[in-house]
């Protein structure tokens, strides 16, 4: 079974994007929404984390995103630290799924697929991509963050040009219904790889 990685910088649309996929049948493993889970459930994790962060980082057994945030994106040692306790844990959350799937693909979303190598785990890869300023007005309307909060988090993720070099398609989130019909492409190039392989 072929692993597609879907990625694309903060508020590209790549959850909009892998939701299409799984209206077409498609398992799609989110890692981000894993990453949250394991924060919340791994007693492992927790004592890491509170070991870098201090007792604010949790309340209640719960992480403090808000108060992680505040640490990491802003400090790149902090960040790459958070990194090397969740994206383990995340991998091997996702081999465990994955064995678990049966279709000709999965995808694989995840915020930093080419920053972290994990690309190269994949079949192909899929880059979504849309305009810095339509990005950050998405942004700012479903999650009321400020302009400032989401540059930080971009300036720590690779530019859409480095990216586009590695990535084998590229979505252009801009109009749905094009999004859409993309993705459909895709789906089938995918398939037809798959036949031809
Ligand atoms: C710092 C945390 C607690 C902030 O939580 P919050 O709810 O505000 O953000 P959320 O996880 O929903 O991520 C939203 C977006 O932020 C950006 N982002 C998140 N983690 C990272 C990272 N490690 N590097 C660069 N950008 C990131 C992505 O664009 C992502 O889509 C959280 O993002 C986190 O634990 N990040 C580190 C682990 C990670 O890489 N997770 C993502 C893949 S497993
Ligand atoms: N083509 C589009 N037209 C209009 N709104 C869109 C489009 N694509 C996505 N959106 C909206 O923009 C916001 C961000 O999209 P989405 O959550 O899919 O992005 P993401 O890349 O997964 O975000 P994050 O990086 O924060 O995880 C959402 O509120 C979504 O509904």
């Amino acid at each position: 079974m072929k692993i597609v990685g879907l990625t694309g910088g903060i508020g590209s649309g790549k959850t909009t994007v892998a939701g299409f996929f799984k209206e077409m049948g498609i398992p799609v493993y989110i890692a981000d929404e894993a990453g949250k889970r394991l924060m919340s459930t791994s007693e492992e994790i927790r004592e890491k984390i509170i070991g870098l962060f201090g007792e604010k980082a949790y309340k209640d057994n719960q992480p403090e995103r808000k108060f992680i945030a505040s640490k990491v994106f802003n400090d790149q040692e902090m960040l790459a630290k958070l990194n090397q306790i969740i994206h383990p844990a995340v991998a091997r959350d996702f081999e465990q799924w994955h064995r678990k799937q049966s279709s000709e693909y999965v995808i694989y979303e995840a915020a930093i697929l080419f920053e972290t190598g994990g690309y190269k785990k994949c079949d192909f890869s899929i880059l979504v991509k849309a305009p810095q300023k339509l990005r950050i007005d998405r942004l700012k309307k479903r999650d009321n963050s400020s302009k400032e909060e989401i540059q930080q988090r971009m300036n720590n993720q690779w530019s859409d040009e480095k990216k586009s070099k590695l990535a084998d398609f590229i979505i252009n989130n801009e109009d749905l219904e094009h999004t859409k019909q993309q993705v459909e492409h895709i789906h089938f190039e995918i398939l037809k790889a798959g036949k031809n392989s």
